[in-house]
């Protein structure tokens, strides 16, 4: 036949026919659909989904109840009308119906907001929380000053071990820093014509080098410590306050576990993410029992959570809580709320730029019409205890006279922290030599009386937020993803946690500058502790890029009076501004950014976030601007509010008039604030979409969050 070739000349050419002519299968072959036309409502419609379609049902449910009480009290009306038995109308009925549920609302919701160094917790209903330390002591063989060869603040020693003088105690950059800021304060004073004298400092120290402290037996001092005794077999753990009151040289040692450090999961001083968890299951299952009496777990059932979570959460935290909630603690139904936004609920504000300054952490946020404004969220890595820790180094390097110090024992933390609240002041005219007492106590031994002088010291360390630098920032950052990876992208494999334009602004301004290695960029990673105090850093304007890739131009300019704040229209670029931006660092990798420390002034701070939340609307500006809150235990420093509105006035001069710093009404403690707001958002019947409730969670899991976060999740 034409064209067909034989079997040899076919193995000649090697291509050989092996099969017997016939298709591969018998089925139908079904070309493929032309996707021009094709359709489908998969996963389109609300009724598809779990989460959506048990919400539905919930509400029918609540509005034909409601349907039959309103029946039910109609058809009592009429009864009673018939019996001529009143005069009351069946509308009257109905409002006594309404106004006497069964429970008090909020009465069957517990609200959950942990802190670094608190714990708040209550029940919805309740006026305030009971507040805990977030602490839990473990048996262990040593105790955590003995854990430490170094003490804390930490000193440096002769090179042969022996004592510095407190002078050169802390370093020749620290001591210079610290002098810089005292003579800075003096000419701030005189300029405001405020009297002091020449010799302050002498005259402080000459009083504290002589003085020596007062024995006063135990059995003579009438407000002596209580100190946990420990039962018979001492426990496993003891938690919250009697924790932090276990005596140092206890027999058997406890170590002290602070789960949350830094307003991030404490992964430094924890070996595993099970026993991190483990302890703040233990910690909050323990207040849980015993602050809010409900003792009995079978009984958690049927309560509900609100839980408060950072604006800017690490993903896989919140997973975590979530599972520990449902799981362990096996409530009903549970709801995150971020922390901001709960500060805002618990004011009753509706848009507010939140500033919470808390123990480790400060955050600042701008919420408008209830949502955070997500590329104002900043979150930077000091609080109080920074305060606490710089105002003691300052009282050592002026020859305080309790020299031994050492505030990774308990009670000489206590001490400190006491002290800082009852003497530093924002306030300018309280800054003079003054004597100041306490009593050292130390469980086991006599009562110490200790008389003091200081000066400038109270008024320096709570400065410390606007020079942070002069914080002791070198381990803040040690271990951070060690215990617990950064959450990914189940498609890409990309980071997917929460960022925002303002943190990443404040980022590159602290970013160490890039080197080329083999023509490819690397980031250097400084070694903060040989290097503790970075000058000062310019306020960056450069474009940001956020980390969709968007760029963004920045809006928040140099702090300098001559800025007058007016944010500035992005997209105009001059050949200077090229060159500047070109020259300008450039914002970290995502993978980088565990390793720079987001330790930056308030001030410039708070500017950063308010202009990125503007974006470049000046009414905006004047609404943020003018309705500054601040909250949290760190804000309590008195004369802190006018302090801060005169430092931003000095940094944006245009907006003077408008700057305002608002305290929450009421006379609410602002450290409750965000719990207060948490419990008012767990007591909303109807509005809230956000609970995740036990069936859709045994079905679906944390993947439930993306429908039920008000904020993109
Ligand atoms: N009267 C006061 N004056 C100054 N500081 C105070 C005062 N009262 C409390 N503080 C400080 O407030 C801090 C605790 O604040 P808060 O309870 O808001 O922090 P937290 O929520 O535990 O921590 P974080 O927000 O960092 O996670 C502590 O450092 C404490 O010293």
């Amino acid at each position: 036949m034409v064209g067909k070739k034989s079997g040899k000349a076919l193995r000649d050419e090697g291509l050989e026919r092996t099969d017997n002519n016939m298709e591969l299968s018998s089925w139908p072959q079904i070309p493929a659909i032309n996707q021009k036309n094709y359709y489908t409502d998969y996963l389109k419609r609300d009724d598809q989904n779990l989460a959506f379609r048990l919400q539905n049902e919930e509400a029918r449910t609540k509005m034909t109840k409601k349907a039959k009480d309103h029946d039910r009290a109609l058809a009592m009306a009429k009864t009673e009308t018939a019996e001529g038995e009143g005069e009351a109308d069946g509308d009257a009925h109905m409002e006594d119906a309404e106004e006497t549920p069964a429970e008090m609302a909020g009465s069957k919701v517990i609200v959950i907001h942990m802190g670094s160094q608190n714990l708040r917790i209550g029940l919805a209903s309740d006026a305030l929380p009971k507040t805990l330390p977030m602490v839990i002591a473990r048996k262990a063989a040593t105790n955590e000053s003995e854990d430490h060869d170094e003490p804390k603040p930490k000193r440096v020693k002769h090179d042969d071990g022996s004592e510095i003088e407190p002078e050169k105690a802390f370093g020749s950059e620290w001591s210079s820093h610290f002098n810089r800021m005292s003579a800075d304060l003096k000419v701030h004073m005189r300029q405001n014509k405020r009297r002091m004298l020449p010799n302050s400092k002498e005259m402080v120290v000459n009083y504290n080098r002589r003085t020596v402290p007062e024995v006063i037996s135990e059995h003579n001092d009438p407000m002596r410590a209580e100190w946990t005794e420990l039962s018979n077999p001492p426990p496993e753990y003891i938690v919250g306050q009697p924790a932090l009151r276990v005596p140092d040289s206890s027999k058997p040692r406890y170590k002290l576990y602070w789960p949350i450090r830094n307003g991030w999961c404490n992964e430094k001083d924890y070996t595993s993410k099970r026993a991190l968890f483990l302890d703040i299951s233990l910690i909050v299952e323990d207040a849980i029992k015993n602050q809010l009496r409900l003792t009995s777990k079978k009984d958690w059932t049927q309560y509900s959570c609100v839980f408060v979570i950072p604006d800017l959460y690490d993903k896989s935290y919140v997973t975590q809580v979530l599972d520990m909630l449902m799981r362990e603690f096996a409530f009903a139904r549970v709801c995150f709320i971020q922390e901001s936004l709960a500060a805002t609920f618990g004011a009753g504000f509706t848009s507010a730029c939140v500033v919470d300054i808390g123990a480790q952490k400060t955050s600042i946020c701008c919420v408008e019409e209830g949502m955070c404004i997500e590329n104002s969220r900043v979150n930077l890595k000091f609080g109080g205890q920074d305060v606490t820790e710089t105002f003691v180094k300052m009282m050592l390097h002026d020859h305080f006279p309790y020299a031994d110090i050492n505030l990774w024992r308990r009670h000489d933390f206590l001490l400190a922290e006491e002290l800082k609240k009852n003497i530093c002041t924002m306030n300018e005219a309280s800054v003079s030599p003054q004597v100041f007492d306490f009593h050292l106590r130390v469980a086991g031994q006599d009562t110490r009386k200790y008389t003091f002088k200081a000066f400038d010291e109270v008024h320096l360390a709570p400065m410390g937020v606007f020079e942070p630098d002069i914080f002791d920032n070198s381990d803040k950052i040690t271990g951070r993803r060690t215990l617990i990876d950064r959450s990914v992208d189940i498609y890409d494999g990309s980071p997917n946690d929460p960022t925002s334009a303002a943190q990443s602004e404040i980022l590159t301004a602290m970013a160490p500058p890039l080197s080329k290695t083999n023509g490819e960029s690397q980031l250097v990673v400084p070694d903060v502790q040989a290097t503790p105090s970075r000058p000062q850093h310019p306020h960056v304007l450069s474009k940001v890029q956020d980390l969709e890739g968007t760029p963004r131009s920045s809006v928040a300019g140099s702090p300098g009076p001559e800025n007058t704040g007016t944010p500035q229209a992005g997209g105009t670029s001059t050949p200077a501004a090229t060159a500047a931006a070109a020259q300008a660092p450039r914002p970290p990798a995502v993978e980088d950014r565990d390793d720079i420390m987001p330790v930056f002034s308030l001030d410039n701070a708070i500017l950063t976030s308010i202009a990125h939340a503007a974006r470049s609307d000046e009414k905006k500006m004047r609404d943020f601007i003018g309705g500054i809150m601040v909250v949290g235990g760190g804000s309590l420093t008195s004369g802190f509010h006018l302090f801060l509105e005169e430092r931003l006035q000095a940094l944006r001069p245009g907006f003077s008039k408008e700057i305002m710093i608002g305290t929450p009404p009421r006379d609410l403690d602002p450290q409750v604030v965000v719990w207060k707001g948490a419990s008012i958002f767990g007591k909303l019947s109807g509005t809230n979409d956000s609970w995740i409730g036990r069936l859709e969670y045994d079905r679906l899991g944390p993947r439930l969050m993306a429908y039920k976060c008000m904020w993109a999740y």
